[in-house]
């Protein structure tokens, strides 16, 4: 599935998609993730066909759709509100497009039981779906979605009506089902840590742009924006002027003075940037300890197993955050108030160029 330079620009002005292009590889999980607003709602109305773009295409295997009715697009969708018919049985549910399409009953009866199989609700198909839990209709609705065999499957923020726990449950699940049926998933959510678990790729949306497409891991590891190094997972910046850069990395003197290495990356001596760092990949030693820098523990967030150490860096450089597991019967190294040095090894260290604009 493929868009190409997406606009859509609402009835006022608004502008939800601003040239957005993606491409989605046959039997991928791949997910938009954006804050509430960047417009992953709306580029998934637009490739289910419940709205039309301002400009721009959209192919799927080769083909234009974008004029097509969502019933004429081999595309299917699944709400967060599940949209079932609360008063007919999960087998009713999951029959009911199957009918519309005139497929025979023998074949219907069919591909329910094997759709019940798959979302794990077999000998479900008598019972109301109004008499489910919120888990077990999430269930219903993935089914009837998968039952004529969609070449790709839009979920728009399908698990945040689960508690927790179901909602983790339900992640592995849907994880499964997409590598089972080998359909193409297209997954919209606000919450990072769901990207990361479920995605194969994922691209990363702002005010209707896309900003980073990639593997979870390169996405988290090389963030290529600083707004996609602040949304996934958490990470803190020092202002920093780069003081030298060449094929060994980049040295930068942060607003107190001390020297921080950063792998290669490629800047001109004098550029004004925000160091990154992320509060795992930093350390705590003795405040003597030469190459750390020097600070102050100001708070520390115990949360079972870890411990986040909030630092305030001597002379203005800035705040860090440093998480440490926590071993088993060993006591805090560290208490509020004590001077410590925060080591930041070369390969933590992520920059982004400063924009006055
Ligand atoms: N029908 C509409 N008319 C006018 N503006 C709209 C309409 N639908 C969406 N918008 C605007 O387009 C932008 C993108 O909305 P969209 O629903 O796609 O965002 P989203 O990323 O899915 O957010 P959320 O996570 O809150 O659902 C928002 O600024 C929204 O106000």
């Amino acid at each position: 599935m493929e868009a190409r330079q997406i606009v859509k620009s609402f009835p006022g002005g608004a502008v939800a998609l601003d040239h957005v292009s993606i491409a989605i590889e046959r039997n991928e999980f791949f997910t938009l993730l954006g804050p509430s607003g960047c417009g992953k709602t709306t580029l998934l109305r637009l490739i289910a066909g419940f709205e039309q773009p301002t400009a721009g295409e959209i192919f799927l295997d080769g083909q234009r759709i974008e004029h097509l009715p969502p019933f004429r697009r081999p595309i299917n969708t699944v709400f967060q509100s599940y949209a079932l018919f609360p008063h007919m049985t999960v087998g009713q549910n999951i029959a009911f497009g199957l009918e519309m399409q005139g497929i025979p009953r023998a074949e219907i009866g069919r591909r329910v039981t094997e759709m019940l199989d798959l979302v794990k609700l077999g000998g479900f198909e008598g019972r109301k779906v109004d008499q489910m839990s919120g888990g077990q209709q999430q269930r219903v609705a993935l089914a009837r979605a998968l039952a004529n065999r969609p070449k790709v499957l839009l979920l728009d923020e399908p698990l945040s009506a689960l508690d927790l726990k179901l909602r983790k449950e339900m992640q592995i699940e849907l994880k499964r089902l997409q590598t089972e049926t080998g359909i193409t998933f297209v997954f919209v959510t606000h919450d990072q840590e769901e990207a990361l678990t479920m995605s194969d790729r994922i691209a990363v949306m702002s005010a209707g742009r896309i900003l980073q497409v990639g593997a979870p891991r390169a996405i988290y590891e090389t963030p290529e924006h600083r707004f996609v190094a602040d949304f996934i997972g958490e990470s803190d910046f020092l202002p920093a002027l780069v003081e030298a850069a060449g094929a060994g990395g980049v040295a930068y003197r942060l607003a107190s003075g001390a020297r921080v290495e950063g792998p290669v990356q490629e800047f001109n001596p004098g550029a004004s940037v925000s160091l990154s760092t992320r509060p795992e990949r930093l350390s705590l030693a003795a405040a003597d300890m030469p190459g750390g820098l020097a600070g102050t523990i100001e708070a520390l967030v115990y949360s079972g197993t870890d411990t986040t150490f909030h630092v305030t860096l001597d002379d203005g450089a800035g705040r860090l955050r440093v998480r440490e597991q926590n071993m088993a019967g060993r006591p805090f190294a560290h208490a509020r108030g004590d001077r410590v040095a925060v080591l930041v090894p070369a390969a933590a260290v992520r920059a982004f160029r400063d924009f006055k604009d």
